[in-house]
C-alpha cells in the first residue's frame, strides 16, 4: 500500500477473496458514502458495483453496531489485502447483493433492522439547466450510505410487468436471458431480504403468478383501503377499463395494492443493508469506508485490473492488484464517473469497439428513463373528509380482510395501466408528428418503446399512477416511466477528472413526451370530472386549474412543472452486464437497466444484483468454483 492522494484499489490474482466497500461522505454538508467491496471468488474477476463522480467527500461513520456487522470493516489502506478476487464499488442496493451472493457462508444471523430513511443522506447534485423546463436544474435523486438508496427510499416494492422485461429480453444478444420467466427466481428470492408493513402471509400475494388469493392482501394496513374499489361499482374496468388484477405481482398492469419494505412491527426500514450486509458472518468479506472510487484501472488489453481510489478522510492511496476482474457499477450516475465509467460517449472516445444492443449507446448515455411526477389535482377540505369511507363501505372492507383504522384521509392505490383507455389511445402515436418515435434501427429500445406504445394489447407498457392521494396530499400523481427524450450522464468534457458527472435529462426534447403529459392530464380530468369514476369524491382542480385547456398553456405548465427524475433512472452495457470492449468489468445497478419497468426500481435492481452474481458465479465452473449454487457459500436460510 501506499499513501498519496489516490487511493488505488488493485486486485491481484487471488489468494484470498473478499467484499471491499469504499464508503465516502462527500461536500456541502452532505455524507456521502461510496463502497467498494471485495469479493472472493475461486477463480478470477472483480466486480464493481457502483461509482460515481463526486468530488470532495468528507468522511462519514458508519453507524453500524460490532454485533450486528461481521464483515471486516477496513477504514485504512493498511488493512488491504494484498489481493483479491472481487471488487464491488458502491455499498448500494445492488452493490450489497451481489457483494452477499458472492461471499455467502452457511451461517447467516438474524437481521437487526434499524435506521429509518434518512433523508439528508441524498447526493447533492444537480443536472445542467433544461431547456425544455425554462431552463430549471434538477436535483438528482442518489442516496449514499451502506444501503444507499434503498436506504432512503420510498420502499414501495413492486415488480415489472412481464412485457418489460420481455423488452429487455427482446433486446438482449449474447443470449442471457432476462425474460420475466428467467428472473421471476430472483423475485422470488428477494422477499426473503424484506419484512413488511403489510403484514401478509406472503407478501407478494404469489410467488407464483395467479396464485393470488385476492385483493384483500393488498388492501390492509397503511391504507386501510377498500375504498377504491368499494366507489367504482364493478370495478374500475367498466368506467375507465383499467382491469383489477387479483395479484399486483403477477406481471400484470392494473389497479393494485403494493406492500412497503417495513416491518410491520418495529416499523424499521428493511433494505439492501438489513437483508445483505447487517449479521454477515464472513471472513471473506472486508469493505472499505470513506473511500471513493476514482478509476477502473485497464491493462493495454482493455481488462480491468483493479480499481483507484481517494480515502476521504485522509486524502490518502490505496493499492492493490489483481489478475482480472467484473467491475459492477451500483448506480445510474456513477455510470460516467471514474474514468472508466464511461458510456458509450467514452467507449467511442477511446475507440473501443463495442455493439450498442442491450444496454446500448444511446441508453447508456442516458439517466432519462425518468418517471414524470406532477401532482395537479387537489380536494377541497369538504371533499377531503368525504374521502373516509361510508359504513357501507367500512363493511366492504372488513369483509375484504382489511383492518379498521383511522381512516385515511386520501385514497391510495397504485394502478399501472396501458396509455390512454378511452383515446385517443393508439392512434394518438400514430400522427405523423410521433414518428419520430421510431429510430432506423428496428430492434432498438427506442422501436420497441415505440411499438408498445402503438400497440392496444392488454400487455402493452403500463404507466404508473398514485390516485387520489401520493403520500399524505389528495390528488392524483402520475409517473411516467417511459419518457421518449433520451438524456445523457457523461464527464465534463472541460475536466475529465472531475468527479461529479455532468447529468443533462435532455427532458421533454421530444415533443411526444409533451404530448403524453398532456394526455396524461386530460385523462385525469376524465378520471376526477363530473362524468368520471370519482366524480363522488367531487375533485377542485387546483392546478393546472380549470382554466388551463389550450394545447399551449397545458404544455407551458408542464414545462414549469415537470420533474424529469422520481429517482429511478437507468443507463449501460451488454446483457451479460459487460461493458463493452473491456474485460473483466461489468455494470450491475440501475443504470442497465435498457427500458424501465413500470414500476417502482428497487426489486428490480435487487434481481439484477441476484443475476449478475450468477453471471459471475457462471464464470466459476471449471475454474475450481462450484457454479452459481455456490456450494458452501449458500446461506441455508436463503
Ligand atoms: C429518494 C428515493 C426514493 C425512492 N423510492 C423508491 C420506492 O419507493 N420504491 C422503489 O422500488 N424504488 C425507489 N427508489 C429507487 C431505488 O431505491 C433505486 O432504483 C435503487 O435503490 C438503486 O440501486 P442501485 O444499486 O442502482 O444504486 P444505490 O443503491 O444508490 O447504490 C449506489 C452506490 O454507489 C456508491 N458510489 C457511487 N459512486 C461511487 C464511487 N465513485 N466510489 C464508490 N462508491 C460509489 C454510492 O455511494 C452508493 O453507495 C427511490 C430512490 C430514491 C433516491
Amino acid at each position: 500500500m501506499k499513501q498519496g492522494q489516490v487511493c488505488q484499489v488493485q486486485i491481484m490474482t487471488p489468494p484470498k477473496s473478499f467484499a471491499l466497500f469504499c464508503l465516502n461522505h462527500v461536500f456541502n454538508h452532505v455524507a456521502f458514502v461510496r463502497s467498494v467491496m471485495m469479493a472472493r471468488k475461486f477463480n478470477i474477476s472483480l466486480v464493481v458495483a457502483a461509482l460515481s463522480l463526486i468530488t470532495r467527500i468528507l468522511p462519514v461513520a458508519v453507524a453500524v453496531p460490532d454485533s450486528v456487522l461481521r464483515a471486516r470493516h477496513v477504514q485504512t489502506p493498511e488493512e488491504l489485502r494484498d489481493s483479491y478476487d472481487y471488487i464491488v464499488v458502491g455499498a448500494g442496493t445492488a452493490g450489497l447483493t451481489i457483494a452477499d451472493r458472492l461471499t455467502e457462508l452457511p451461517e447467516r444471523n438474524p437481521s437487526d433492522p434499524n435506521g429509518d430513511r434518512q433523508t439528508a443522506h441524498l447526493y447533492n447534485l444537480t443536472s445542467v439547466p433544461q431547456i425544455g423546463l425554462n431552463n430549471r436544474t434538477i436535483p438528482l435523486g442518489m442516496g449514499f450510505g451502506v444501503g444507499s438508496s434503498s436506504a432512503v427510499n420510498g420502499m414501495v416494492v413492486m415488480r415489472g410487468t412481464v412485457k418489460d422485461y420481455g423488452i429487455w429480453d427482446q433486446l438482449g444478444k449474447n443470449g442471457s436471458n432476462w425474460s420475466w420467466k428467467e428472473l421471476l427466481p430472483y423475485f422470488k428470492k428477494a422477499p426473503s431480504l424484506f419484512t413488511f408493513r403489510h403484514e401478509m402471509r406472503n407478501p407478494f400475494c404469489s410467488p407464483e403468478p395467479g396464485t393470488c388469493r385476492g385483493l384483500q392482501h393488498y388492501a390492509w394496513g397503511q391504507y386501510n383501503d377498500t375504498r377504491l374499489y368499494a366507489s367504482f361499482p364493478g370495478g374500475l374496468n367498466p368506467a375507465i377499463r383499467i382491469p383489477l388484477p387479483a395479484d399486483g405481482h403477477a406481471g400484470n398492469h392494473g389497479v393494485f395494492y403494493y406492500p412497503l419494505s417495513v416491518d410491520p412491527k418495529t416499523r424499521q426500514r428493511s433494505y439492501s443493508r438489513t437483508g445483505h450486509w447487517d449479521g454477515l458472518n464472513r471472513t471473506n468479506y472486508d469493505i472499505l469506508t470513506s473511500a471513493r472510487a476514482t478509476k477502473i484501472v485497464l491493462s493495454g488489453e482493455n481488462a480491468a485490473t483493479g480499481v483507484e481510489c481517494i480515502l476521504t478522510d485522509t486524502e490518502s492511496s490505496c493499492e492493490s492488484q489483481q489478475r482480472s476482474c467484473d467491475i459492477d457499477r451500483s448506480h445510474p450516475y456513477a455510470s460516467a464517473s471514474a474514468t472508466e465509467r464511461s458510456p458509450c460517449i467514452l467507449l467511442k472516445k477511446a475507440k473501443i469497439p463495442f455493439k450498442p444492443t442491450w444496454g446500448g449507446c444511446e441508453l447508456s448515455r442516458s439517466p432519462n428513463r425518468t418517471p414524470y411526477s406532477v401532482q395537479f389535482y387537489k380536494t377541497t377540505p369538504t371533499t377531503y373528509l368525504e374521502l373516509d369511507p361510508s359504513p357501507a363501505q367500512r363493511r366492504t372492507r372488513s369483509r375484504s380482510g382489511g383492518r379498521s383504522s383511522t381512516p385515511h384521509r386520501g385514497t391510495i392505490c397504485l394502478s399501472r395501466h396501458r396509455l390512454f383507455p378511452r383515446s385517443p389511445g393508439s392512434s394518438f402515436f400514430r400522427s405523423t408528428r410521433h414518428r419520430q418515435l421510431r429510430s432506423p434501427r428496428l430492434q432498438s429500445p427506442k422501436n420497441l418503446l415505440a411499438e408498445q406504445m402503438l400497440s392496444s394489447s392488454p400487455s402493452s407498457l403500463s404507466f404508473l399512477h398514485w390516485v387520489i392521494g401520493y403520500g399524505t396530499a389528495p390528488g392524483a400523481n402520475l409517473i411516467n416511466f417511459h419518457p421518449t427524450s433520451r438524456g445523457t450522464v457523461s464527464v465534463d468534457p472541460d475536466n475529465i477528472d472531475a468527479p461529479d458527472p455532468v447529468v443533462d435529462y435532455r427532458a421533454l426534447t421530444n415533443p411526444v413526451d409533451t404530448d403524453l403529459m398532456i394526455a396524461y392530464l386530460e385523462f385525469y380530468r376524465r378520471f376526477f370530472g363530473p362524468e368520471g369514476p370519482l366524480a363522488g369524491y367531487r375533485a377542485v382542480e387546483m392546478a393546472p386549474g380549470a382554466k388551463v385547456t389550450s394545447r399551449e398553456d397545458l404544455a407551458g405548465y408542464i414545462r414549469t412543472n415537470y420533474i424529469p427524475q422520481a429517482w429511478h433512472p437507468g443507463g449501460v452495457v451488454d446483457d451479460e452486464l459487460r461493458v463493452y470492449g473491456t474485460r473483466g468489468l461489468r455494470v450491475a445497478d440501475a443504470s442497465v437497466i435498457p427500458i424501465l419497468p413500470g414500476g417502482t426500481t428497487q426489486l428490480t435492481v435487487y434481481v439484477i444484483g441476484e443475476k449478475a452474481a450468477d453471471l459471475i458465479k457462471k464464470t466459476w465452473k471449471g475454474k475450481g468454483g462450484k457454479g452459481a449454487s455456490g456450494g458452501k457459500r449458500g446461506d441455508k436460510n436463503r
